[in-house]
């Protein structure tokens, strides 16, 4: 059928420009956001705006949010603008600004924005069914979240608490709703909510300890002719950790790397190009993916923790068991009305022992391997660390105990350099969800925009880190750090949205580079660069290929 000219293949041409010319007329539009706002900005190409490099993987998201940080620095500017495919996002760079927007204005800024999960009045997924796995707390915003983290607060409080009295005053303490008053009451709720982890974590220590042990002899096992893969082996022992504390399942990755908790794990970590293809277009295109029904993480791994999940629920359901891990009492909140009216279902509840599961094993699994990698590279902090380690042993006869954890400050030192260097997360994302005013400017932020944390800019500006390239613990002495802007180091996010898992997440990397430095002599195998090449597929910082050691067993 002929509408336009006399051939069909002229009317297809000329229907091509047309729409052609539309699109790029509505994204000049777009990007002409910050230009008419006069907030600073790096000329966007259409599609791409700003991520043409990391969405191409011609960078890291890392290595991008650094660059695009250090312009906008040099520019000397509090705030910037960027586009992300079609839409606007605001970037502070001042500190008191992220300060705002984080903690103090946090009211305005509650969700992460990643867009995935849409519910229907009933707590239905649109985003294909449950087993999509893709609920977990870091996505879902708005009263949603707050009756989550509500939950998983006072969970967290009490993980692995043995009586569940403890938590149910835990969570009808933390209850109200955090209206904007109400927000800065939470925060002394909060502080001693972290104390009373404290008490708890300690049940968790001789599983992490056990395990440490175990990390041991498979070093012993796997490093006699060969270097190891820091990376690897630090993935093998957080997967189990975490499997054993948050599910009660013995996971076995060190005894053996290729369990299907440790192959599931690596695939949800290392994105195909499809993979990352799909995690961009449901971020910045959700209503698409929610229309094709295409699931944000990988359909084989979602399917296996799915499966996990309901197998061991319905065991413990039909067996009697209980254990005091995060798991049962996920289980034990299922369908519970509680204070906020809410009820956690089933999917619900499934996505949040995920997370718990992903958040843990990865984060504190990069950890872990870049703080190894540094040691190896820096012998002269590694056998600092020894000295300081082996000293609080022999005053302790020898034995790792929990409160060794906390008598070892310059570990400290070491694990907040590493952060600093190399945050799991480069950059944090906020949505505005109320309209926002920025102090002292006519620049307003309207309901559903996004914001930009550049977390890992902040860490590599020379301002607060002088010469940032280098590995540096004594930056994190507390002289130093008194001296420093205290939202100068976000690896763990700030405010009423940061991470619920951070003591577990410490305690368990400083068990594991306990046991590693007191019994091994670390060296970078010729294999590993120094600096390190980033993985431009992953969206956590992440070193491509392996970080190979050569490991020594010290007599
Ligand atoms: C070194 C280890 C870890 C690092 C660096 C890390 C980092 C982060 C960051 C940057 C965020 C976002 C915070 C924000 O937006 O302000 C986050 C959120 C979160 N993390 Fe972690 N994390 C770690 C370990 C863990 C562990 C072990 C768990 C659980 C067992 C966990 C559970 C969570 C949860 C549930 C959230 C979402 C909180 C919310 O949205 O309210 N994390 N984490």
């Amino acid at each position: 059928m002929m509408v336009l000219t006399g051939s069909i293949y002229l009317d297809v041409f000329t229907i091509l420009i047309a729409t052609s010319v539309v699109i790029i007329a509505l994204f000049k539009r777009r990007y002409s956001h910050w230009k008419n706002a006069g907030v600073e900005y790096l000329e966007p190409t259409i599609p791409f705006g700003n991520l043409k490099q990391a969405f191409l993987q011609q960078s890291s998201i890392g290595e991008w949010v650094v660059e695009f940080y250090t312009i906008m620095k040099k520019r000397k500017v509090k705030h910037a603008g960027c586009y992300f495919f079609h839409e606007h996002i605001y970037v502070p760079i001042d500190l008191d600004l992220v300060k705002r927007i984080m903690q103090i204005d946090f009211v305005h800024f509650t969700d992460h924005g990643i867009d995935f999960v849409h519910f229907t009045d009933h707590g239905v997924y649109y985003t294909d069914e449950g087993k999509s796995l893709s609920a977990t707390i870091f996505a879902v915003g708005g009263q949603r979240w707050r009756n989550l983290r509500t939950k998983l607060e006072s969970l967290s409080a009490t993980i692995f608490a043995v009586g569940g009295q403890r938590w149910r005053n835990l969570r009808t303490k933390l209850s109200p709703v955090f209206t904007s008053g109400k927000m800065k009451l939470m925060f002394p709720i909060m502080l001693r909510i972290s104390q009373e982890l404290d008490e708890t974590m300690k049940l968790m220590f001789p599983i992490m300890l056990r395990i440490s042990q175990e990390l041991d002899e498979t070093l012993r096992r796997e490093s006699v002719e060969n270097p190891i893969d820091a990376k690897d082996i630090s993935a093998r022992f957080t997967t189990d950790v975490i499997g054993n504390c948050a599910f009660g399942i013995e996971c076995n990755s060190l005894k053996d790397p290729n369990t299907e908790f440790r192959v599931h794990g690596r695939r949800l970590f290392s994105p195909t190009t499809y993979d990352m293809l799909r995690i961009f277009v449901s971020t910045v295109f959700p209503n698409v993916m929610r229309f094709f029904g295409v699931r944000v993480f990988p359909r084989d791994a979602t399917d296996f923790f799915w499966n996990v999940i309901k197998d061991t629920a319905q065991y413990r359901k039909e067996s009697g068991t209980r254990r005091n891990d995060a798991f049962q009492l996920l289980l034990d909140i299922l369908d519970d009305e509680g204070q906020d009216n809410s009820k956690l279902n089933f999917d619900e509840m499934a996505a949040q022992a995920f997370m718990f599961f992903a958040a843990g094993f990865e984060t504190s699994s990069t950890l872990m391997s870049f703080a190894v990698y540094e040691l190896a590279q820096n012998q002269d902090v590694q056998n600092k660390l020894r000295d300081e380690v082996n000293k609080v042993l022999d005053q302790n006869e020898g034995e790792l105990t929990y409160e060794t954890l906390f008598d070892t400050p310059y570990l400290d030192m070491v694990i907040s350099e590493t952060l600093r260097k190399y945050p799991p997360l480069p950059s944090l994302s906020r949505e505005c969800t109320q309209d926002y005013r920025i102090p002292d400017t006519d620049v307003v932020i309207r309901k559903g925009d996004g914001v930009a944390i550049p977390v890992k800019g902040i860490h590599y500006d020379p301002e607060y880190y002088p010469d940032p390239d280098r590995f540096d613990p004594t930056r994190f002495s507390e002289e130093n750090k008194s001296k420093r802007h205290q939202f100068a180091f976000l690896p763990f996010g700030e405010g009423p949205r940061i991470c619920l898992g951070l003591r577990f997440g410490l305690m368990q990397v400083k068990t594991g580079l306990i046991s590693l430095i007191r019994n091994f002599k670390l060296k970078l195998n010729l294999r590993t660069e120094y600096p390190v090449k980033y993985d431009r597929k992953s969206f956590l910082t992440s070193p491509e290929g392996g970080l190979w050691i050569d490991v020594e067993k010290i007599n």
